[in-house]
């Protein structure tokens, strides 16, 4: 099957996606501007009439439901009519550059694909026809200058800048396997990538350059290294791409790249354990996030979304990348060193956002603050995923600002494998029900599903078919990727329960749940209980030894600022723990607890609970 035939094959999808894959044409417009000229250009602002409609908030209670503008009205119905074909050959840059010959013959609004601001008051917006064009010259860079075939790695670590995106989709166009990296990363992260992945290319910023160069004697396969200076310097033993892009061709042939060819390959966060290297194809995550894209975060071509997740982040290609171009919606970034609530309230406050998609720790910060004093009435739909989100944050978001927030869950593995879609009733504290085209369930130890209401295993039924958007292996890791298999199953490490009418939610990740005293305890409720106390601004919950009951649960608590100065703290305490014992299952509420400043956090902001307990565990043993 070619491209021009490549039709996703689900009622309400035939008509709007077969155009998005369509062919691409190949264009030339020349540019007359640098590098620098696109970064200060301010090329267009959205009309009103192309901003988000404003939605009105009629929704007093979480029952109620939305409607839906592009994903489905009736859960049942879509998910059984869902499905979701592979050609032989796909590649989403022809999605890019659909968008773009849609803008030129007007069914796609002039107005951003990707609108970009900075700290200092610097501003850049593209449409779809400028990426189109740009992307190729990178395309030609990566080729060209840099010496990539079809089919070689390329580890890119670039901070939240325009050029991102643009390597992200010169690397399709040329059929470069992508890996991104966050530029958290210090030298021994980085030459573990560089390894772990074989690539022969790194792309980078100044101040990653200067990690790279300190280990990459040590990579054999490494043979080019690309610098994207955001200062306009030049490094020794490195390729300019300021230079390079000033005279690249925007002639470029899309490859020909076979569906089920690997395209990228991404770190897992690291949570429990040393990162795993997730690789997906073209197929996998080009095709399977128009679940992420329509049905979860419902976009349009009229809306503008922002996610916070950093580049380094599968996250990052959900909600920054393939789920929103597939739309045809336009992408804001922020680059900003560090997540700031006020900042992020005050941007929602002037740029007609219309769609947010942000972990819990940043709705957690974010209702910190008055949020009356933000006019927030341009957001529409808010999202979050990454951990699970509190009730309680949940309805302090829902009293400042009339909005629910809807969960997603997924896995650098995955695509959205579960979401709380707009068609559906919200039920706080339940990730929602399997995305289309995902068989979802909880099994036990013998694959046999089990009662609702009952923990197991969350896991994704492979056979006969997997899903679209499933990873196909853990590079170079047979033992790994088998370890994950179970019968049908695709085992996705964390434990959850289905209630009786389908909603999945959340238990722990499985090597979290604590096991006290013959009961199983899972972290997030506890969380979830202590976070509804005034003194409680974030907590992590873990298991710590007990020589009667084996484990028992342990709370390290950071307090909200009006009690950072109390004095009794054992009052506290136990204030504290009758709270949680109120308001859960009393068996599940904290004999400990300690009070920290912060928490051990991944890069991308999780809590890494493994590490409380392996201090715990090694203290007392
Ligand atoms: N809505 C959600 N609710 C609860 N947990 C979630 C949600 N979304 C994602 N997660 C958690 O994040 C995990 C996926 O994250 P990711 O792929 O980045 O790697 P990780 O599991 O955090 O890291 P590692 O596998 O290296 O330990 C899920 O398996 C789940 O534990």
């Amino acid at each position: 099957m070619s491209l021009h035939t490549a039709v996703l094959k689900c009622e309400q999808l035939i008509h709007r996606v077969a155009q998005v894959f369509a062919t691409s044409t190949s264009r030339s417009r020349r540019l007359g501007n640098t590098y620098h000229d696109l970064r200060h250009s301010k090329t267009f602002l959205p009309s009103p009439q192309a901003t988000a409609p404003r939605c009105i908030h009629t929704t007093a209670a979480y029952g109620t439901r939305e409607v839906s503008r592009t994903g489905f009205d009736d859960y049942e119905a879509g998910r059984r009519n869902f499905r979701l074909e592979v050609p032989e050959y796909f590649n989403f840059a022809n999605v890019v550059d659909d968008w773009a010959q849609k803008e030129k013959t007007k069914e796609r609004a002039d107005q951003p694909a990707l609108w970009w601001i900075d700290d200092h008051g610097n501003q850049l917006q593209w449409n779809f026809q400028q990426l189109a064009e740009y992307s190729k010259k990178v395309a030609n860079i990566l080729q060209a200058s840099c010496g990539l075939r079809h089919g070689d790695r390329a580890v890119v670590i670039l901070p939240r800048v325009p050029e991102w995106w643009l390597v992200n989709i010169a690397c399709l166009r040329a059929g470069v396997v992508l890996s991104p990296g966050t530029t958290q990363l210090m030298s021994k992260d980085i030459l573990h990538r560089l390894r772990m992945s074989g690539a022969s290319c790194v792309i980078t910023d100044d101040v990653t350059a200067d990690r790279v160069d300190q280990v990459s004697a040590q990579c054999p396969d490494l043979k080019v290294k690309l610098l994207v200076s955001e200062t306009g310097q030049t490094r020794e033993g490195w390729l300019d791409y300021r230079q390079l892009f000033r005279e690249a061709s925007l002639q470029h042939e899309v490859a020909k790249t076979r569906s089920l060819e690997p395209m990228q390959l991404f770190f897992t966060s690291g949570t429990t354990g040393a990162p795993k290297m997730a690789e997906h194809t073209h197929a996998s995550y080009g095709l399977g996030h128009v679940i992420t894209g329509r049905y979860w975060l419902d976009l349009t071509p009229n809306d503008v979304i922002w996610n916070m997740s950093d580049t380094g982040w599968a996250k990052s290609a959900y909600s920054n990348l393939f789920g929103p171009w597939v739309q045809g919606a336009c992408v804001f970034i922020h680059h900003t060193a560090k997540f700031d609530p006020v900042e992020t309230l005050k941007i929602l406050s002037t740029v007609p956002i219309s769609t947010m998609c942000t972990p819990p720790t940043a709705y957690r910060m974010m209702i910190q603050n008055d949020l009356s004093g933000y006019d927030l009435s341009r957001l529409e739909h808010v999202v979050s995923a990454g951990e699970p989100l509190n009730p309680e944050v949940m309805a302090e978001w829902k009293a400042g600002t009339g909005l629910t927030i809807r969960e997603g869950y997924g896995q650098s593995e995955t695509c959205l494998a579960c979401g709380m879609f707009r068609c559906l009733d919200v039920r706080p504290g339940s990730m929602g029900k399997p995305a289309p085209g995902y068989d979802l369930r909880v099994i036990d130890d013998k694959c046999q599903e089990v009662q609702p209401g009952k923990e197991g295993d969350l896991a994704i039924k492979v056979k006969p078919q997997p899903p679209v958007g499933l990873f196909t292996r853990y590079l170079d890791d047979p033992v790994r990727t088998a370890g994950v298999f179970r019968g049908d199953y695709y085992v996705m490490g964390d434990r959850g329960l289905r209630d009786e009418d389908g909603y999945l939610w959340f238990v722990g990740r499985a090597d979290d749940v604590i096991l006290s005293a013959g009961y199983r305890i899972g972290p997030f409720e506890v969380e979830s209980a202590l976070i509804e106390h005034p003194a409680v601004a974030e907590s992590a919950v873990v298991s710590s030894p007990d020589h009667i009951r084996g484990e028992v649960v342990k709370a390290f608590i950071i307090l909200s600022p009006s009690y950072r100065d109390v004095r009794q703290t054992e009052e506290l305490i136990k204030d504290i723990q009758e709270h949680v014992k109120k308001t859960t299952a009393p068996y599940k509420y904290p004999r400990q607890i300690e009070f920290v400043e912060e928490l051990p956090k991944t890069v991308s902001g999780k809590i890494r609970r493994v590490e409380l307990r392996t201090k715990e565990w090694e203290k007392k043993s």
